[in-house]
């Protein structure tokens, strides 16, 4: 099964419009090579020229579709605002705004409902590694999400962001995160075996431009999300070339 490459970036609470512009014109002969989101702050959406080849995303979602939800942005604003993607369940968010699973499986369904792709985020602490438990974690936030809604599958992208990785200049070798891909598709096979061999698995934690291609060549690593590089926009570019067919 060959997968269309896709390199994301998580601009996190980073940016400006300088950055747009940087990144838009960086990526100009890039985007139509490589499939290519970019998620910035929401504020910054609108900022990002009406024709460019790469898509853009939110960093999060309401699970709620419009009403007195101060602060929090529906599925509806981000289309408005030219998203077509959302991150969802990011390991910041579940650490900083104690997001639950139960809340993440909300959001992701919100997402598909409205049009929006969801990119789920799953991933272990270094501590859940230390003591073997990286695969029930893992099967556990699928479960939350695909068990009960397994039509959910074929409409979203994952990625597996190992949280002692994120931040850290420590990536996973390339095999330890394949190791992980595959368990994560087989998983996923449990509630739909097709769309688990279709959905797009990305790898994210301090991917950047040495490490990437050899991230890429593994059989189940169908792409990235990238944090801190992806705010340098020629080391950005490289890692998305290197995911080029
Ligand atoms: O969403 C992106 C990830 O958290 C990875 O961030 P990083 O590339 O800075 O490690």
């Amino acid at each position: 099964m060959s997968r269309k490459k896709l390199v994301a970036a998580n601009w996190k609470m980073n940016g400006s419009s300088a950055l747009v512009n940087m990144i838009s014109t960086t990526l100009q002969s890039i985007a139509p090579q490589v499939d290519i989101l970019i998620c910035p702050p929401a504020t910054l959406l609108s900022a990002f020229p009406t024709a460019h080849a790469f898509q853009l995303g939110g960093q999060d979602i309401s699970a709620h579709v419009a009403g007195a939800y101060t602060g929090q942005i529906s599925a509806e604003l981000l289309l408005a605002a030219g998203a077509r993607y959302a991150l969802v369940g990011h390991s910041e968010r579940r650490e900083y705004q104690f997001e639950t699973d139960q809340l993440i499986a909300a959001k992701v369904a919100t997402a598909v409902a409205a049009g929006l792709t969801p990119l789920l985020c799953i991933g272990e602490t270094l501590a859940e590694r230390q003591q073997e438990k990286t695969e029930q974690v893992i099967a556990k936030q699928l479960a939350a999400v695909y068990a009960s809604h397994p039509e959910l599958l074929q409409k979203s992208v994952l990625a597996y962001e190992p949280i002692w990785a994120i931040g850290t200049g420590e990536s996973a070798t390339p095999e330890q995160a394949q190791q992980i891909h595959a368990f994560i598709r087989a998983e996923l096979a449990k509630y739909d075996a097709d769309a688990a061999q279709q959905v797009k698995i990305l790898y994210g934690g301090s991917v950047n431009a040495e490490n990437c291609a050899a991230l890429f060549t593994q059989p189940d690593i169908d792409g990235a999300l990238v944090g801190g590089a992806s705010l340098k926009p020629e080391e950005f570019a490289q890692i998305c070339l290197s995911a080029k067919e």
